[in-house]
């Protein structure tokens, strides 16, 4: 007999994921969680492999090994469709409709109800810009009309990629208590940033590097067991440690010398 998935297991399970990305490996062994109502921040250099993750979490990368589970379904399952919102880097509305246009569109392809789009209009501060093409919008602006529309059916985990880059300090602020209250009304986040400083507002970071995670734990803990004052020092720290694991002759040497 076919059971349900539990609804209190992680939002997210990876268990040896591995992905090849043109012949070369961009992901491997990662295993991780991503607990239910978390704002998980998931943070590494350019390259490292967060886009390549986030887009095996919502189903749209090919992997190579491993197995990713999210509300207790196989990644990208048909039944996942409106329960995970995602937003890419590049912006994914038309820019030839207005902003509410879009939002009705993607609304009705949802089957999200019709009040949505206003709701989710306002939650972003784009209320006064409804009517507006998309395609005259700023950067930003634009930005947060492809957030509006990943709102649209309150999906139960939010998977973004960098939403805040580019944005004014205000704005990002702003972003970021939006976040918050949405993990408060039962939402999981999963957000991606290279900027280290947005670590601190997030409740639960995922380190990553060349492909591989090297931290899995709380901002408080991750200073506590790292011995440093902000998350970049220990993102330094703990690429210090695993370049002495894997290559102890160098630290040694160096000692000598
Ligand atoms: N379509 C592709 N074909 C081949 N290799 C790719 C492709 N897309 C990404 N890669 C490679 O995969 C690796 C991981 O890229 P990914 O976009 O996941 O990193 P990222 O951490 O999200 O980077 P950024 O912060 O710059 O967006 C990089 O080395 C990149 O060059």
């Amino acid at each position: 007999m076919n059971s349900a998935p539990p609804a209190d297991g992680p939002a997210v399970d990876v268990r040896g994921l591995r992905v090849l990305r043109g012949g070369r490996p961009v992901l491997q062994e990662i295993d991780l969680t991503v607990a239910r109502g978390s704002v998980t921040g998931l943070l590494g250099p350019s390259g490292c492999g967060k886009t390549t993750l986030l887009r095996s979490i919502v189903g749209v990368q090919r992997t190579e090994a491993g197995e990713v589970r999210v509300l207790g379904l196989p990644a990208g399952a048909p039944a996942l469709r409106d329960r995970v919102g995602y937003v890419t880097q590049a912006p994914s509305v038309h820019a030839d409709l207005s902003v509410l246009a879009n939002l009705r569109y993607f609304a009705e392809v949802l089957g999200a109800p019709r009040s949505d789009p206003a709701r989710v209009l306002d939650e972003v501060g784009l209320r006064e810009h409804a009517k507006d093409l998309v395609g005259k919008l700023s950067g930003g602006q634009r930005a947060r009309v492809s957030l509006a529309a990943a709102l649209l059916g309150a999906p139960e985990l939010l998977v973004l990629d960098e939403p805040t880059v580019g944005l004014d300090p205000v704005l990002r602020q702003e972003l970021w208590q939006l976040f918050h209250r949405l993990a408060e009304a039962g939402a999981t986040l999963l957000i991606s940033s290279h900027v280290m400083d947005e670590a601190a507002r997030c409740t639960a970071l995922l380190l990553m590097r060349e492909g591989r995670l090297l931290a899995h734990d709380t901002p408080r803990a991750l200073l506590a067991a790292t011995g440093t004052a902000d998350v970049e020092s220990a993102f330094l720290a703990l690429v210090a440690d695993a370049d002495a694991d894997a290559d102890p002759g160098r630290t040694a040497s160096e000692g000598v010398s």
